[in-house]
């Protein structure tokens, strides 16, 4: 990887769902390329494809057309079964559901990913303390999801998908479901624990009370790239 390298490429990239009357356009022949460390935000009108996009970088759907390297690596070319593991090698989500697990504490939920990839209990929970204690929840661990409000469950979900350090967190609208105070709360520990000079973040969300944390805007409309702003002002908490 070179230090110019962009963490996220996109060559000509199209997507279609459906064929003949049914045919739907979802990305229209998007070229974008997305640095490493900054914030950067996918907006736009529902419909206009930011899901479909995040996505196709993220590996989880296929592009029916053009190029698509992610932390240097090319997805178009990539099998199946290596894309699994890139995946969860290599990226962490956030949706606006926490899809937290109602049985399991704070810290049980956010080790899951490593005890998937074969952590023992001890050394998972203690890496998930980490990263909880980062996200301000150090004292509740113990906690269920139901004893926790929606704010700090996602503050939860943030730490499960960091567990791992993954190099790319893929946020879609991580604060749809909270009040404007939480929401603000939760974009800020995104920035604060995500943002690192070798890791790339990008968050989808129709939220415009939180758009003054993104270093780059990205907006689109109808399938494309209608306009790409960068701020050097973006705040941090
Ligand atoms: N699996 C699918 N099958 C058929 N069409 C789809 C599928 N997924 C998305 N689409 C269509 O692709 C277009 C883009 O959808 P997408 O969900 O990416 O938009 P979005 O900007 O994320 O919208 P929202 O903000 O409402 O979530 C829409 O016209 C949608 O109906």
């Amino acid at each position: 990887m070179t230090a110019t390298e962009a963490a996220i490429s996109l060559r000509g990239v199209t997507k279609e769902f459906g064929t003949g009357d049914t045919k739907t356009v979802a990305l229209a022949d998007i070229t974008l390329d997305l640095p490493y460390g900054e914030l950067v935000l996918l907006v736009g009108p529902s419909g206009c494809g930011k899901t479909t996009l995040i996505s196709v970088v993220a590996g989880l759907l296929d592009a029916t057309r053009g190029e698509v390297d992610v932390l240097g690596q090319n997805l178009t070319r990539m099998g199946n079964g290596r894309k699994v593991r890139f995946r969860g090698d290599n990226i962490g989500f956030v949706f606006q559901q926490y899809n937290l697990l109602p049985a399991l504490t704070a810290a049980e939920n956010a080790c899951v990913p490593l005890l998937i990839s074969g952590w023992s209990r001890t050394k998972a929970v203690a890496r998930a303390a980490e990263l909880l204690t980062a996200v301000g929840l150090g004292a509740r661990l113990n906690s269920y999801p139901n004893q926790l409000s929606g704010g700090q469950q996602q503050r939860v979900a943030i730490a499960r998908a960091l567990v791992h350090h993954p190099r790319l967190l893929v946020c879609d609208e991580p604060t749809a479901a909270l009040d404007a105070s939480s929401g603000r709360t939760v974009m800020g520990l995104i920035r604060e624990v995500a943002v690192q000079p070798d890791r790339a973040v990008v968050v989808v969300t129709h939220d415009s009370r939180v758009y003054d944390f993104g270093d780059r805007i990205v907006s689109m409309g109808d399938g494309r790239v209608e306009k790409v702003e960068t701020r050097s002002h973006a705040v941090s908490a």
